[in-house]
């Protein structure tokens, strides 16, 4: 997605969240004096692949079917270690790195990429963690404008982000398993993050053409984010 597509709906999350721009654009600017450009080769099988987005509820231990049939799987945070237990190999891991950086640091190290995500909130942690990652294998992406090897490819949640970077390389369907919009075992600040990823994967099943199953009995209840185009 360009970035001009992408800007309006940025700017009503900034205002939703009551975030900054300018603390986006500093972790950005961590994020790119550690990382090189990602070389997209190295996700060239997920053009015209089924890909299965994994999310972090704890449906995903029913849900691993899903996952293993699918050519292409990619995680979300903790979803990437329901999967390890499982057996289940990943392709590529989705995360702005608050919850199992370990996972995301051996991932690199056993040659799957990464989207380490950098934004106001997590600088410390990009800092502390990025460096030990193998960086030939970390796609460094941001919310605000990119610069430098940093790639904006739209989402905000590390499971939306994870469908639009399945997007951006050419995915032809999308599935997805351990998602629960109505887990009541969260926090509001999560619940609220959750209702965002929903608008945006509603924008997102829009732009595809594509009917993703996980918004089947709430399209009547979501607005499309406000901005998008
Ligand atoms: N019930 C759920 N609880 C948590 N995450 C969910 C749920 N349903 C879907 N997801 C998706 O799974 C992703 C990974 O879940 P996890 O709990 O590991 O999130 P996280 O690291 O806190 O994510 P984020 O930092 O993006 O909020 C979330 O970013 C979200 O997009
Ligand atoms: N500034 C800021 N940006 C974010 C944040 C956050 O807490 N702060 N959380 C996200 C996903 O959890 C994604 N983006």
């Amino acid at each position: 997605m360009r970035y001009d597509t992408w800007r309006p709906v940025y700017e009503s999350i900034l205002e939703g969240f009551g975030y900054d721009a300018t603390g986006d654009e500093r972790a950005r600017d961590e994020l790119a004096l550690l990382c090189e450009p990602f070389d997209h080769r190295k996700l060239a099988h997920v053009r015209d692949a089924t890909v299965a987005i994994c999310g972090g509820a704890d449906s995903l231990a029913d849900e691993l079917a899903v996952a293993r049939r699918a050519d292409v799987v990619v995680a979300a945070s903790v979803a990437a270690d329901t999967l390890r237990e499982a057996r289940v190999d990943v392709d590529l891991m989705v995360t702005d790195l608050d919850k199992n950086p370990d996972t995301a640091r051996h991932l690199t190290r056993e040659g799957v990429p990464v989207a380490a995500h950098a934004h106001g909130d997590n600088v410390d942690l990009v800092k502390r963690e990025v460096p030990g990652y193998d960086d030939e294998f970390v796609l460094p992406t941001v919310q605000c404008a990119p610069t430098g090897p940093t790639e904006n490819f739209g989402g905000f949640t590390d499971g939306d982000r994870a469908a639009f970077i399945a997007d951006a390389f050419g995915a032809a369907e999308l599935r997805f398993a351990g998602w629960d919009f109505d887990d009541p075992t969260v926090t509001d600040a999560k619940r609220h993050k959750l209702e965002w990823a929903a608008r945006l994967l509603y924008w997102l099943e829009q732009r595809r053409g594509e009917r993703f199953g996980v918004l089947d009995g709430r399209r009547e209840s979501l607005t499309l984010p406000p901005g998008s185009s």
